[in-house]
């Protein structure tokens, strides 16, 4: 199966100058295979939200190399990293960060305005199909704010989906939520990966959650580790 992300030898510190020089990744090889749907642990500080931000293009690496469907990130200036990010990338935050004074249909069509500049009929109709097949249909023009926790993270998954990604990065997309909606929220990113085939890779403090992964990837202080629960290493199934 095709890579969709490749990372070799990846680093990144943070500090020099007068503050002090820290790494926090300390050379990440890692490959993430077209259609997986994998969990990102690892303990407070080890570096997984400074992975994720690497993997989504929104932090430069301080040395090693990202390859996103095929295509290297070496040397990219913003606009061509905006370019990959809007073509290839989905994401979903733990605090969803929806705009409260748009309705929640404005806000799933938000990645295409941001891309493009406008909407098109076609846009608004993929909007309205993603909103029906979370059950949110009745909810479609509501802020935001009228929705519950589980809701609104709902509409901020389909969010992602909007401009048909290939990967879906999400740090912590359950980590302010009850456990049902954690569940149900984990169980329609587990559908859409099977329905569409779209890759996930998923930061969690939840070991129940991260078990219903297919892989999981374990940061122990910048570095990746066997996990103890699968004894997958870093590298796909083959
Ligand atoms: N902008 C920054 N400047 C300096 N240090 C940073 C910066 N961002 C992160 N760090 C440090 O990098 C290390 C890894 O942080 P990161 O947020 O990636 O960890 P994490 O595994 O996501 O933690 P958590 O599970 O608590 O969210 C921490 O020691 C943190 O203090």
């Amino acid at each position: 199966m095709a890579d969709v992300m490749t990372l070799s030898g990846i680093r990144k510190a943070y500090g020099g100058g007068r503050s002090p020089r820290v790494e926090v990744l300390h050379g990440i090889d890692l490959a993430l295979a077209e259609g997986e749907f994998a969990a990102l642990t690892g303990p407070s500080g080890s570096g997984k939200s400074t992975l994720l931000n690497i993997m989504g293009l929104l932090e430069a690496p301080t040395s090693g190399t990202l390859v996103i469907a095929g295509q290297s990130t070496a040397g990219s200036d913003d606009a061509l990293r905006t370019a990959l990010r809007s073509r290839y990338l989905g994401f979903i935050f733990q605090f969803h960060h929806l705009l409260a004074a748009f309705s929640a249909l404005e806000n799933v069509m938000m990645p295409v305005h941001a891309a493009h500049g406008r909407v098109t009929r076609a846009d608004r109709q993929r909007a309205l199909a993603l909103l029906e097949r979370v059950g949110l249909s009745a909810h479609a023009h509501k802020s935001p704010l009228q929705l519950s926790g589980g809701q609104q993270q709902r509409v901020a998954i389909v969010r992602a989906l909007m401009a048909r990604p290939r990967l879906v990065l999400a740090d912590e997309p359950t980590g302010n939520l009850d456990t049902q909606s954690a569940q149900e929220a984990f169980a329609l990113m587990r559908e859409i990966n099977a329905s569409d085939g779209v890759t996930f890779l998923i930061v969690t403090h939840d070991p129940r959650l991260a078990d219903t992964c297919d892989r999981q990837i374990r940061l122990v202080d910048g570095q990746l580790v066997a996990s103890p629960d699968t004894g997958v290493n870093a590298s796909p199934p083959a």
